[in-house]
Protein backbone atom coordinates (compact mmCIF):
# COMPACT_ATOMS: atom_id res chain seq x y z
CA UNK A 1 0.00 0.00 0.00
CA UNK A 2 1.24 3.69 -0.84
CA UNK A 3 3.16 5.41 2.18
CA UNK A 4 1.31 8.64 2.78
CA UNK A 5 3.60 9.89 5.20
CA UNK A 6 6.93 8.68 6.69
CA UNK A 7 9.53 9.94 9.02
CA UNK A 8 13.31 8.08 8.93
CA UNK A 9 15.19 7.98 12.31
CA UNK A 10 13.59 10.89 13.04
CA UNK A 11 15.37 13.11 16.28
CA UNK A 12 15.28 16.38 17.20
CA UNK A 13 17.49 17.36 20.31
CA UNK A 14 17.13 20.76 22.34
CA UNK A 15 20.85 20.57 24.18
CA UNK A 16 20.69 17.34 26.98
CA UNK A 17 17.02 17.01 25.88
CA UNK A 18 15.96 14.33 23.51
CA UNK A 19 12.10 15.11 22.34
CA UNK A 20 12.71 12.93 19.38
CA UNK A 21 14.47 10.29 19.52
CA UNK A 22 15.02 8.15 16.09
CA UNK A 23 11.65 7.71 15.42
CA UNK A 24 10.51 5.79 11.74
CA UNK A 25 7.39 4.74 10.82
CA UNK A 26 4.94 4.66 8.15
CA UNK A 27 1.14 5.50 7.34
CA UNK A 28 -0.57 3.96 4.94
CA UNK A 29 -3.29 5.58 2.40
CA UNK A 30 -6.70 5.56 4.02
CA UNK A 31 -4.91 4.76 7.45
CA UNK A 32 -5.77 6.37 10.89
CA UNK A 33 -2.63 6.85 13.05
CA UNK A 34 -2.78 7.27 16.68
CA UNK A 35 0.13 8.38 18.21
CA UNK A 36 -0.19 8.20 21.87
CA UNK A 37 2.43 9.39 24.73
CA UNK A 38 2.09 10.69 27.90
CA UNK A 39 2.93 14.82 28.38
CA UNK A 40 5.99 15.94 27.45
CA UNK A 41 6.88 12.34 25.13
CA UNK A 42 7.66 13.99 22.07
CA UNK A 43 4.36 14.15 20.46
CA UNK A 44 3.75 17.82 18.95
CA UNK A 45 7.80 17.85 18.59
CA UNK A 46 7.05 14.81 16.05
CA UNK A 47 4.35 16.42 13.95
CA UNK A 48 6.07 19.99 14.55
CA UNK A 49 8.92 18.54 12.36
CA UNK A 50 6.20 16.25 9.94
CA UNK A 51 4.70 19.75 9.24
CA UNK A 52 8.47 21.55 8.31
CA UNK A 53 7.48 24.10 11.18
CA UNK A 54 11.13 23.17 13.10
CA UNK A 55 14.09 20.97 11.40
CA UNK A 56 15.03 18.19 12.90
CA UNK A 57 18.42 17.49 14.34
CA UNK A 58 19.03 14.01 12.17
CA UNK A 59 16.51 12.24 10.40
CA UNK A 60 13.76 13.29 7.41
CA UNK A 61 10.67 13.29 6.47
CA UNK A 62 8.00 11.96 3.91
CA UNK A 63 4.45 13.13 2.86
CA UNK A 64 3.37 11.83 -0.10
CA UNK A 65 6.75 10.79 -0.92
CA UNK A 66 8.30 14.02 -1.16
CA UNK A 67 10.84 14.99 1.65
CA UNK A 68 9.34 17.77 3.76
CA UNK A 69 10.71 21.15 3.39
CA UNK A 70 8.79 24.49 4.20
CA UNK A 71 9.87 25.64 0.34
CA UNK A 72 7.75 22.80 -1.05
CA UNK A 73 5.28 24.71 -1.59
CA UNK A 74 2.91 22.29 -3.69
CA UNK A 75 3.03 19.75 -1.12
CA UNK A 76 1.27 22.30 1.76
CA UNK A 77 -1.98 21.82 -0.42
CA UNK A 78 -2.29 18.51 0.04
CA UNK A 79 -1.90 18.96 3.96
CA UNK A 80 -4.64 19.81 6.38
CA UNK A 81 -2.75 20.39 10.26
CA UNK A 82 -4.06 21.68 13.64
CA UNK A 83 -1.27 22.26 16.23
CA UNK A 84 -1.20 22.14 19.63
CA UNK A 85 -4.39 25.29 20.66
CA UNK A 86 -5.76 26.11 17.52
CA UNK A 87 -5.15 29.36 16.53
CA UNK A 88 -8.40 31.94 15.82
CA UNK A 89 -8.81 35.82 15.27
CA UNK A 90 -10.54 36.15 18.67
CA UNK A 91 -12.42 39.57 17.47
CA UNK A 92 -13.85 37.61 14.79
CA UNK A 93 -16.58 35.61 13.76
CA UNK A 94 -16.36 31.58 12.93
CA UNK A 95 -16.92 32.39 9.48
CA UNK A 96 -14.69 35.19 9.07
CA UNK A 97 -12.08 33.39 10.02
CA UNK A 98 -13.08 30.78 7.75
CA UNK A 99 -13.62 33.00 5.25
CA UNK A 100 -9.69 34.77 6.19
CA UNK A 101 -8.65 31.64 6.22
CA UNK A 102 -9.74 30.74 2.74
CA UNK A 103 -8.77 33.73 1.26
CA UNK A 104 -4.83 32.78 2.81
CA UNK A 105 -5.27 29.13 0.96
CA UNK A 106 -6.78 31.02 -2.18
CA UNK A 107 -9.64 28.24 -1.98
CA UNK A 108 -12.12 29.31 -4.65
CA UNK A 109 -14.83 26.35 -3.56
CA UNK A 110 -17.87 28.82 -2.37
CA UNK A 111 -19.45 25.54 -0.85
CA UNK A 112 -15.90 24.87 1.06
CA UNK A 113 -17.06 27.11 4.25
CA UNK A 114 -20.58 25.61 4.80
CA UNK A 115 -19.15 22.39 4.11
CA UNK A 116 -16.60 22.26 6.98
CA UNK A 117 -19.43 24.24 9.16
CA UNK A 118 -21.91 21.19 8.52
CA UNK A 119 -19.21 18.73 8.95
CA UNK A 120 -18.33 20.38 12.67
CA UNK A 121 -21.67 21.27 13.60
CA UNK A 122 -20.52 24.95 13.49
CA UNK A 123 -23.43 26.44 11.76
CA UNK A 124 -24.96 27.45 14.88
CA UNK A 125 -22.11 29.63 16.41
CA UNK A 126 -21.34 30.99 12.76
CA UNK A 127 -21.77 34.98 14.14
CA UNK A 128 -19.89 33.97 17.18
CA UNK A 129 -17.03 35.82 17.97
CA UNK A 130 -14.32 33.25 18.47
CA UNK A 131 -13.22 34.67 21.75
CA UNK A 132 -16.33 34.16 22.82
CA UNK A 133 -16.16 29.80 21.96
CA UNK A 134 -16.09 27.12 24.20
CA UNK A 135 -12.83 25.35 24.41
CA UNK A 136 -14.80 22.47 22.26
CA UNK A 137 -16.07 24.69 19.89
CA UNK A 138 -12.71 26.19 19.20
CA UNK A 139 -11.31 23.05 18.47
CA UNK A 140 -14.00 22.19 15.96
CA UNK A 141 -12.83 25.44 14.40
CA UNK A 142 -9.87 24.48 14.24
CA UNK A 143 -10.49 21.43 12.57
CA UNK A 144 -12.73 22.90 10.21
CA UNK A 145 -9.67 25.18 9.30
CA UNK A 146 -7.56 22.01 9.05
CA UNK A 147 -10.06 20.76 6.34
CA UNK A 148 -11.48 23.80 4.22
CA UNK A 149 -8.92 22.99 1.42
CA UNK A 150 -10.10 19.31 1.43
CA UNK A 151 -6.96 18.00 1.95
CA UNK A 152 -5.76 13.98 1.53
CA UNK A 153 -3.40 14.31 4.61
CA UNK A 154 -4.96 15.35 7.89
CA UNK A 155 -2.56 15.94 10.68
CA UNK A 156 -3.91 16.63 14.11
CA UNK A 157 -2.38 17.61 17.33
CA UNK A 158 -4.99 16.21 20.21
CA UNK A 159 -8.13 16.60 18.42
CA UNK A 160 -10.51 15.90 21.17
CA UNK A 161 -8.76 18.26 23.71
CA UNK A 162 -11.81 20.02 25.61
CA UNK A 163 -14.20 18.49 24.03
CA UNK A 164 -16.88 16.71 25.83
CA UNK A 165 -18.49 13.31 25.19
CA UNK A 166 -20.91 14.08 22.59
CA UNK A 167 -17.92 16.27 20.50
CA UNK A 168 -15.50 14.00 21.49
CA UNK A 169 -17.76 10.89 19.47
CA UNK A 170 -18.56 13.31 16.21
CA UNK A 171 -15.22 14.56 15.82
CA UNK A 172 -14.11 10.19 16.06
CA UNK A 173 -17.40 9.77 13.34
CA UNK A 174 -15.77 12.43 11.15
CA UNK A 175 -12.68 11.28 10.79
CA UNK A 176 -13.53 7.70 10.36
CA UNK A 177 -16.08 9.10 7.66
CA UNK A 178 -12.87 10.73 6.24
CA UNK A 179 -10.46 7.75 6.28
CA UNK A 180 -13.01 5.43 4.75
CA UNK A 181 -15.33 7.86 2.44
CA UNK A 182 -12.79 10.29 1.43
CA UNK A 183 -9.79 8.23 1.58
CA UNK A 184 -8.05 10.39 3.57
CA UNK A 185 -4.81 9.81 5.71
CA UNK A 186 -5.01 10.64 9.00
CA UNK A 187 -2.18 11.28 11.14
CA UNK A 188 -3.88 12.00 15.37
CA UNK A 189 -2.01 12.30 18.39
CA UNK A 190 -3.54 12.29 21.62
CA UNK A 191 -2.71 11.00 25.40
CA UNK A 192 -5.67 9.36 25.50
CA UNK A 193 -5.48 4.97 24.50
CA UNK A 194 -8.67 4.57 24.76
CA UNK A 195 -10.18 6.88 23.01
CA UNK A 196 -7.67 6.75 20.28
CA UNK A 197 -8.10 3.32 20.17
CA UNK A 198 -11.64 3.79 18.56
CA UNK A 199 -11.00 4.72 15.81
CA UNK A 200 -7.24 4.37 15.02
CA UNK A 201 -5.79 1.14 12.67
CA UNK A 202 -2.54 1.58 13.69
CA UNK A 203 -1.30 2.92 17.09
CA UNK A 204 2.21 4.04 17.94
CA UNK A 205 3.35 4.50 21.62
CA UNK A 206 6.08 7.02 22.58
CA UNK A 207 7.93 7.51 25.51
CA UNK A 208 10.38 9.60 26.16
CA UNK A 209 11.08 10.43 22.96
CA UNK A 210 11.07 6.87 21.88
CA UNK A 211 8.82 5.12 19.28
CA UNK A 212 8.23 1.81 21.61
CA UNK A 213 5.56 0.06 20.08
CA UNK A 214 3.37 0.37 17.35
CA UNK A 215 0.42 -1.92 17.22
CA UNK A 216 -2.17 -2.93 14.68
CA UNK A 217 -5.47 -1.74 16.25
CA UNK A 218 -6.69 -4.98 15.31
CA UNK A 219 -4.48 -6.99 17.11
CA UNK A 220 -4.75 -4.80 20.32
CA UNK A 221 -7.05 -6.60 22.04
CA UNK A 222 -4.83 -9.52 21.44
CA UNK A 223 -2.31 -8.28 24.05
CA UNK A 224 -4.56 -7.06 26.48
CA UNK A 225 -3.16 -9.36 29.47
CA UNK A 226 -5.72 -11.14 31.79
CA UNK A 227 -5.69 -11.61 35.53
CA UNK A 228 -7.59 -14.01 38.00
CA UNK A 229 -8.73 -12.26 40.83
CA UNK A 230 -10.55 -13.48 43.79
CA UNK A 231 -11.52 -13.18 47.48
CA UNK A 232 -12.02 -15.57 50.39
CA UNK A 233 -12.55 -15.02 54.04
CA UNK A 234 -8.87 -17.02 54.39
CA UNK A 235 -6.70 -15.07 52.62
CA UNK A 236 -3.50 -16.33 53.78
CA UNK A 237 -4.45 -19.97 53.68
CA UNK A 238 -5.91 -19.21 50.40
CA UNK A 239 -2.15 -17.57 49.43
CA UNK A 240 -0.04 -20.61 50.57
CA UNK A 241 -2.45 -23.41 49.00
CA UNK A 242 -2.20 -21.62 45.33
CA UNK A 243 1.50 -21.36 45.85
CA UNK A 244 2.06 -24.53 47.21
CA UNK A 245 -0.27 -25.80 43.59
CA UNK A 246 2.39 -23.62 41.78
CA UNK A 247 0.46 -21.08 41.08
CA UNK A 248 1.74 -17.55 41.22
CA UNK A 249 -0.40 -15.03 43.06
CA UNK A 250 -0.18 -12.25 45.46
CA UNK A 251 -2.34 -9.65 47.54
CA UNK A 252 -3.09 -6.68 45.23
CA UNK A 253 -3.82 -3.24 46.48
CA UNK A 254 -7.09 -3.67 46.64
CA UNK A 255 -7.22 -6.70 49.20
CA UNK A 256 -8.01 -8.97 46.50
CA UNK A 257 -6.03 -12.10 45.73
CA UNK A 258 -4.33 -11.68 42.04
CA UNK A 259 -2.75 -14.18 39.68
CA UNK A 260 -1.61 -13.85 35.98
CA UNK A 261 -0.66 -17.69 35.89
CA UNK A 262 -1.87 -19.03 32.56
CA UNK A 263 -3.60 -22.16 33.61
CA UNK A 264 -5.47 -20.45 36.53
CA UNK A 265 -6.71 -18.18 34.04
CA UNK A 266 -7.80 -20.87 31.65
CA UNK A 267 -9.12 -23.16 34.52
CA UNK A 268 -10.81 -21.07 36.90
CA UNK A 269 -12.47 -23.90 38.33
CA UNK A 270 -9.61 -25.88 39.33
CA UNK A 271 -9.04 -23.09 40.87
CA UNK A 272 -12.00 -23.27 43.14
CA UNK A 273 -12.10 -26.86 43.63
CA UNK A 274 -8.86 -26.53 45.12
CA UNK A 275 -9.61 -24.10 47.48
CA UNK A 276 -12.66 -25.51 48.84
CA UNK A 277 -10.61 -28.76 49.19
CA UNK A 278 -8.19 -26.58 51.33
CA UNK A 279 -10.49 -24.62 53.34
CA UNK A 280 -10.55 -21.53 51.89
CA UNK A 281 -13.57 -21.61 49.55
CA UNK A 282 -13.37 -18.21 47.22
CA UNK A 283 -16.38 -16.11 47.98
CA UNK A 284 -15.63 -14.15 44.70
CA UNK A 285 -13.38 -15.37 41.31
CA UNK A 286 -12.86 -13.60 38.36
CA UNK A 287 -11.02 -13.56 35.01
CA UNK A 288 -10.84 -9.58 34.01
CA UNK A 289 -8.60 -8.40 31.05
CA UNK A 290 -6.72 -5.24 31.47
CA UNK A 291 -7.76 -1.86 29.81
CA UNK A 292 -6.13 -0.34 27.24
CA UNK A 293 -5.52 2.80 29.67
CA UNK A 294 -3.82 -0.54 32.15
CA UNK A 295 -1.85 -1.38 28.89
CA UNK A 296 -0.58 1.65 27.60
CA UNK A 297 0.89 2.12 31.01
CA UNK A 298 2.58 -1.35 31.19
CA UNK A 299 4.01 -0.71 27.79
CA UNK A 300 5.86 2.49 29.25
CA UNK A 301 7.03 0.83 32.07
CA UNK A 302 4.54 2.93 34.81
CA UNK A 303 2.99 -0.60 35.79
CA UNK A 304 4.73 -3.72 36.02
CA UNK A 305 2.46 -6.27 37.79
CA UNK A 306 2.46 -9.87 36.96
CA UNK A 307 6.07 -9.14 35.19
CA UNK A 308 6.63 -8.52 31.08
CA UNK A 309 4.60 -9.98 28.80
N1 LIG B 1 11.77 24.42 22.10
C1 LIG B 1 12.07 23.56 23.06
N2 LIG B 1 13.17 23.73 23.81
C2 LIG B 1 13.50 22.85 24.77
N3 LIG B 1 12.79 21.73 25.06
C3 LIG B 1 11.68 21.50 24.34
C4 LIG B 1 11.27 22.39 23.30
N4 LIG B 1 10.13 21.89 22.75
C5 LIG B 1 9.84 20.74 23.41
N5 LIG B 1 10.78 20.52 24.38
C6 LIG B 1 10.82 19.37 25.29
O1 LIG B 1 10.73 18.21 24.50
C7 LIG B 1 9.95 17.22 25.16
C8 LIG B 1 8.82 16.77 24.25
O2 LIG B 1 7.88 17.83 24.14
P1 LIG B 1 6.56 17.75 23.25
O3 LIG B 1 5.86 19.07 23.35
O4 LIG B 1 6.91 17.25 21.90
O5 LIG B 1 5.74 16.63 24.00
P2 LIG B 1 4.20 16.22 23.82
O6 LIG B 1 4.17 14.74 23.84
O7 LIG B 1 3.60 16.90 22.66
O8 LIG B 1 3.57 16.77 25.14
P3 LIG B 1 2.13 17.47 25.38
O9 LIG B 1 1.13 16.35 25.31
O10 LIG B 1 2.27 18.04 26.75
O11 LIG B 1 1.95 18.51 24.32
C9 LIG B 1 9.51 17.83 26.47
O12 LIG B 1 10.42 17.44 27.47
C10 LIG B 1 9.60 19.31 26.21
O13 LIG B 1 9.84 20.03 27.40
Amino acid sequence: MKKIIQTEHLSKHYQKIRAVDNVSLEVAEGEIYGFIGLNGSGKTTTIRMLLGLIRPTHGRCFLNSQQVKLSNFSLWEKVGYMVETPYAYPELTVKENLDIFCRLRRISDPMAILRVMDHLKLAAYADKKAKHLSLGNAQRLGIAKALLHNPDILILDEPVNGLDPAGIVEVRELLQHLAVNENKTIFISSHLLDEVAKIATKIGIIHEGCLLQEVESARLSRLLKQRLLLDSRHKKLAISALSEAGTNCFLNEEGLIESYDQSAIQNPDNIARLLVNKGCPPTRLVVEEENLESYFLRAIGKKGEGGSE
